[in-house]
């Protein structure tokens, strides 16, 4: 007996063999998809009706900073180095390990709601980051975000918690959890440490995550301290390789493109968070191309302002079309390789496809709705006219996390409750 069939649907498997199903069904047993088809002989516990709706794999968000939603508007309209130096790392530091907690908290319903199962973390008190994912049921690769300004002792402080988060969180919650090292980026983190920081990561055999040439002020700094820009500087240091999630990547040459495709690094792109801080537009055509694997990523509350994939994929699409002047570079479907299967390769998880043997993360969109009436292409009216909010329902490793709209594993109004409290408190120790 299965646990979940869920029948009726219009199935986008993202599986090249397995296709699209027009009418078919998805059969879940113990975490894990049993069965994806037109039929199926098994019966199960739990029976859901997807009539009228779209059973798709859940939405993988590569680049989040989950805790920035309780920063969500606080410091909008701004330039980056301001907007970091001089009101985000100051807010920062007065954060407590339960306004982490709260905040978190806040992402997680966030992102079960607009249709995310899966998300890759880099920030501060990030054990309370793993026990907001704990008590959730979404899946997270997380990371304690380390900074060193190229201080000896700074440095064997921020190695020593990232190490310690890795060996107490990695495979915790049932395997939900998975960590990597976080290094913040090149012009934050001293050469010394960063070549500290992925022996670590080979020794530990744990992925890395990190900020690379976001803004053409990092490439100045790059090229002004070592007379090469940040791809060639981390080539240069044997960092590279297909266990690195490289945020942001917008300054990049033609050569550089060739060296992280050569190399097989993921790059989670993050339009919403490059279009709001005005860092630029990164040639994600030219990197998909090019053979490198590129995801996506919201970046946090602060520079976004919300959680909802959706909104990225369609910005992902329009941004590329803008800034190649070709309306025909990144189609909705290679926007939703994106956002799935390149997203589970970046972060090295069973996900991302509906397929026998692969975690049971899957998300039922909702199509009966007059923005997404008439229905000539499924991918086209996801990417373009769907929004999270047309999510109905989120599962993760086989457990319903939100049904027919409503939030099942978490006590939805208390968390929205102790999020406004909480910013509350926040900003008036800020101000004090
Ligand atoms: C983990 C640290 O990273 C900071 N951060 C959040 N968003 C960005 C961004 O777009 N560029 C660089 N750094 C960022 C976050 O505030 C934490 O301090
Ligand atoms: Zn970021």
């Amino acid at each position: 007996m299965a646990d979940i069939i869920i029948k009726n649907a219009y199935v986008l498997t993202m599986d090249p063999d397995l296709g699209d199903i027009e009418n078919g069904v998805v059969v879940i047993e113990n975490g894990l998809i049993k069965e994806v088809g037109r039929s199926t002989g098994s019966t199960a516990d739990k029976i859901i009706d997807a009539r009228g709706c779209v059973v798709m794999p859940g939405l993988i968000n590569t680049h989040c900073h989950a805790g920035m939603t309780l920063f969500r508007g606080y410091a909008d309209d701004m330039h980056l180095k301001e907007w970091l130096e001089d009101r985000i790392w100051p807010a920062e530091a007065k954060l407590t390990d339960d306004d982490i907690h709260i905040g978190s908290l806040l992402a997680c319903l966030e992102m079960i709601r607009s249709g995310t199962t899966s998300f890759a973390d880099m920030y501060i008190h990030m054990d309370r980051v793993a026990q907001a994912v704990k008590e959730s049921g979404i899946r997270a690769a997380l990371s304690y975000g380390m900074i060193d300004f190229g201080s000896k002792e700074k440095a064997d402080a921020e190695l020593k918690e990232g190490s310690r988060f890795v060996s107490q969180w990695n495979g915790k919650a049932d395997g939900r959890i998975t960590t990597m090292y976080g290094p913040h980026a090149p012009n934050t983190c001293s050469r010394e440490f960063l070549i500290r920081v992925k022996e670590q990561a080979v020794k530990d055999k744990i992925r890395i995550h990190i900020h690379v040439l976001e803004t053409e002020a990092e490439l100045n700094y790059m090229k002004e301290n070592f007379g090469m820009c940040s791809i060639h500087f981390l080539k240069d240091i044997d960092f590279w390789g297909t266990d690195v999630l490289a945020a942001h990547c917008v300054w990049l040459s033609d050569g550089d493109i060739k060296i992280l495709a050569e190399y097989g690094v993921n790059i989670s792109h993050n339009p919403v968070s490059n279009m709001k801080l005005a860092s630029g537009i990164a040639p994600v055509a030219k990197l998909i191309a090019s053979g490198a694997n590129v995801c996506l990523g919201t970046d946090g509350c602060a520079s976004n302002n919300n959680l909802d994939m959706f909104e990225e994929m369609k910005t992902a699409a329009l941004l590329q079309k803008v800034g190649t002047m070709d309306p025909t570079a990144l189609p909705a479907r290679q926007v939703l390789e994106m956002a799935t299967v390149n997203g589970a390769k970046a972060l090295g998880i069973k996900s991302g496809v509906l397929k026998e043997g692969h975690n049971a993360d899957m998300i039922i969109v909702d199509m009966r709705k007059p923005h997404l009436t008439p229905l000539h292409d499924v991918a086209s009216q996801l990417v373009y006219a769907a929004s999270g909010k047309d999510v109905r329902t989120t599962i993760v490793a086989g457990k319903v996390l939100m049904e027919d709209f409503m939030v099942t594993c978490l006590d939805e109004q208390d968390i929205l409750g102790k999020a406004v409290q909480t910013s509350k408190n926040l900003a008036s120790r800020i101000d004090s």
